[in-house]
């Protein structure tokens, strides 16, 4: 009962700790922090230290001399390093206690892949109260996307959510509070840069920058072929001379570079809906499946996929901040139903 009490006069973070962006809601106050999950580590007499984090470190990556390395610490939507993982994580919760008036061991939910093991669930938790959270407890990214997406997630009947973030696609059918189906493929923002750095190599004999294929596809990239031709300027380094060199990409280009990601996305989105139930198939059919995260900002993402499961498609409003804004109200719903509600271990 004491630390029902606690937990009633604490502030709760809720953090989308994603593979591109790491996100934490408090609530009443709404997204307090949105930065890349990026760290800059400096070497120097053979120590390692933290160079900057977030923002600051996205600057550098592919610009930093040979001290530092610009890494990001989740990759494909796993912890790819730990120890660096929770540095990043403190120093965000750190930022958000210095930058509004937060009390200081918060109660924590972090939302995790539905993949991730119980090694790196472990992992996670052990971070964030190594960065001062009094309780941690994790939620998938899914259930958090939908109930952030506004599905009724507690009626007794299915709804779909499908997040494209940078590293993963995750799929979930949902029915009264309950993950019914999930799925997750290592498909997301990430894969259709490396589409684009290797369309650009291939055919224009021209090396670009991850930064430069996420500006691309950002700018012009699509996923059904539209009736606007748009056109993005691009300057790389031409490999047969060695020079920078300038061309002219158009959007019936970025659309044959993303083929092969948005088919693996295409399938698994097929196979979900494949393996449900059928009472919960026909909820789907019914109310549409709903697209989350930063790829489905992807243009006409939602007009390939209905074109290929024949549903109807939605994407959710602020599809970026789902994730995050879906954690803080589920631990809205858990401190009234129980801790156990939404929780993985
Ligand atoms: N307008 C846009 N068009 C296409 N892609 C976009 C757009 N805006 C953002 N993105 C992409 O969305 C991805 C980031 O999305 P998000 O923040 O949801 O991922 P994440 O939660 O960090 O990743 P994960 O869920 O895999 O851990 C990046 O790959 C980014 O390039």
């Amino acid at each position: 009962m004491f630390k029902r009490l606690r937990g009633m006069f604490s502030t709760d973070l809720s953090i989308d700790l994603g593979t591109a962006n790491t996100l934490i809601y408090v609530k009443d106050r709404g997204i307090v922090l949105d930065e890349p999950s990026v760290v800059a580590i400096r070497q120097q007499n053979g120590a390692k230290s933290v160079a900057a984090v977030g923002m600051d470190a996205k600057r550098m990556l592919g610009r930093t001399p040979g001290n530092i390395t610009a890494i990001r610490p989740l990759k494909d939507g796993v912890i790819a390093d730990f120890h660096v993982t929770e540095k990043m994580l403190q120093h965000f919760i750190h930022k958000v206690h210095e930058n509004s008036f937060i009390t200081p061991s918060p109660r924590v939910l972090v939302c995790v892949p539905c993949k991730s093991t119980q090694v790196e669930r472990k992992a996670i938790k052990e971070s964030a109260l190594g960065a001062g959270a009094r309780e941690v407890y994790l939620i998938e990214e899914a259930m958090a996307a939908a109930i952030g997406a506004g599905l009724p997630v507690e009626e007794a009947s299915g709804s779909m959510v499908v997040d494209i973030g940078g590293g993963t696609t995750e799929i979930a059918i949902i029915s009264l509070n309950g993950i019914v189906y999930s799925d997750s493929v290592r498909v997301g923002g990430d894969k259709f840069d490396e589409a684009i750095v290797t369309y650009v190599r291939r055919n224009y004999g021209s090396l670009i920058g991850e930064a430069t294929a996420e500006r691309i596809k950002q700018e012009i990239g699509c996923a059904f072929p539209g009736k606007e031709l748009l056109e993005i300027d691009v300057r790389g380094r031409n490999l047969a001379e060695g020079v920078p060199r300038s061309f002219t990409l158009n959007s019936s280009e970025i659309l044959e570079a993303l083929q092969e990601p948005l088919s693996q996305i295409v399938s698994a989105v097929k196979s979900a809906l494949e393996q449900s139930p059928p009472e919960l198939a026909s909820d789907i059919a019914e109310r549409g499946l709903v697209l989350t995260g930063g790829g489905a900002l992807l243009r006409d993402l939602d007009m390939l996929l209905a074109e290929e499961s024949g549903l109807p498609v939605i994407v959710a409003e602020d599809p970026l901040t789902c994730v995050a804004r879906g954690g803080g109200k589920a631990m809205e719903m858990m401190d009234k139903s129980g801790f156990d509600m939404f929780s993985v271990d």
